[in-house]
């Protein structure tokens, strides 16, 4: 299997070592660039700032695909996690596994399908959710749901669950200020879940912890932190039923904190208006971010703001508009900021504006609507 080891930034930079077949023994040395979240330069000479697009390039150029590739689950995620903090040393913090996995498939190595794979993969995902406690499914039943490249799909579906398992596990083990869980609490944790296969490992789950960093404070950090989807403390949970997934905290929150944005394509309001079918979409000014399908910057990754459930009552987020501008322009921004410190564990939840009575009782069945 082909790996490619980024090493814990020393003093002098980072060194990412690539061990593929194809690029054995070449070494890349990250400079203090790097604090400048600078990885990689463009063929121009110009500094990138995209993390994902840099990763991608890098990964194409020397990383053979092995769609059917097993993963080791403990270096997958140490590695995700190092790339988070090697990415993101001037700003955008990150903490926990869950973090990792927002970077998966492709950043982590995980077997991305080429072409009509990669679109198998977005259908099969939308026939076969990956959740916490859903088994995998069989090869009859795959192949009789048409999808004919079963066992790459299967081995991904697999991954991305460890993935979603450990940063589970690590969310529950975790101590209250979000230190380090021990063997012991992981263990315990992963015993209540009883899961029978697909388990994490504890040493996995425990490496893949990174102490929280502070949350975004500058615009730059900010720019950075939506570039590259990298938000703190963030874990995706299902809730199951009508509800769905929504987001928990896996690192302490203080007040004002920046949580994440809300990521989608921004449309004007009257396209917003007619996209109908959207539950994803937020209006502001003569705006609309529309987050139903994934982004093209970053189509691989489940960006957290879409899935941030309702609450009028008691909602610990609130919605705020900033004009950034990033390198390809200035556009405005939805950020979620926390109205409160909010623990470790806790639903983060935004009041969407609307009640059972908005628009004519248009969602007069909608008891959520006024909870
Ligand atoms: C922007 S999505 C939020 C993510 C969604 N739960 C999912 O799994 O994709 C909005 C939808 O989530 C559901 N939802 C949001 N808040 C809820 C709540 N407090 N109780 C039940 N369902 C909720 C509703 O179906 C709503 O249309």
């Amino acid at each position: 299997m082909h790996n490619w080891l980024p090493r814990t930034p020393g003093t002098d930079g980072t060194t990412i070592r690539l061990t593929s077949s194809k690029a054995a023994g070449n070494t890349f040395t990250l400079s203090q660039q790097e604090d400048e979240g600078r990885f990689f330069v463009d063929c121009g000479g110009n500094p990138l700032t995209n993390l994902y697009s840099d990763l991608q390039r890098l990964r194409k150029k020397y990383l053979p695909q092995e769609p059917g590739a097993a993963v080791d689950e403990t270096r997958l995620l140490r590695y995700a996690l190092h790339l988070h903090r090697t990415g993101q040393q001037s700003g955008g913090p990150l903490s926990t596994a869950s973090d990792a996995r927002s970077l998966c498939p492709s950043h982590v190595g995980l077997p991305t399908p080429p072409g009509s794979l990669g679109k198998q993969w977005d259908r099969f995902l939308e026939a076969f959710p990956v959740s916490l406690h859903s088994a995998p499914q069989s090869k009859r039943l795959c192949v009789g749901a048409g999808f004919t490249a079963h066992r790459p799909l299967y081995q991904k579906w697999r991954n991305v669950q460890i993935l979603e398992r450990s940063s589970y596990i690590l969310s529950q083990a975790m101590g209250r200020q979000a230190t380090q869980p021990t063997e012991e609490a992981v263990r315990r944790a992963l015993t209540k879940e009883g899961w029978a296969n697909n388990t994490p490992s504890v040493q996995g789950v425990v490496g893949g912890w990174v102490a929280p960093r502070d949350a975004p404070t500058s615009s730059q950090s900010l720019i950075r932190s939506i570039s590259e989807q990298c938000w703190r403390g963030l874990a995706v949970r299902d809730f199951g039923g009508l509800k769905g997934k929504g987001v928990v905290a896996t690192c302490p929150m203080d007040k004002g904190d920046v949580v994440c944005d809300y990521h989608g394509t921004l449309i004007s309001q009257a396209e917003g208006r007619q996209r109908e079918d959207s539950i994803y979409r937020v209006f502001f000014k003569e705006l609309c971010i529309d987050a139903s399908s994934r982004c093209d910057c970053h189509p691989e990754v489940e960006t957290y703001g879409r899935l941030l459930n309702h609450s009028r009552k008691r909602p610990n987020l609130k919605p705020k508009m900033f004009n950034l501008t990033f390198p390809d322009g200035p556009r405005p921004v939805i950020v979620f900021l926390a109205l409160q410190s909010i623990k470790v564990g806790e639903e983060l939840v935004w009041d969407y504006g609307v009640t059972r009575t908005s628009f004519g009782g248009e969602g007069k069945d909608l008891a959520w609507l006024d909870m």
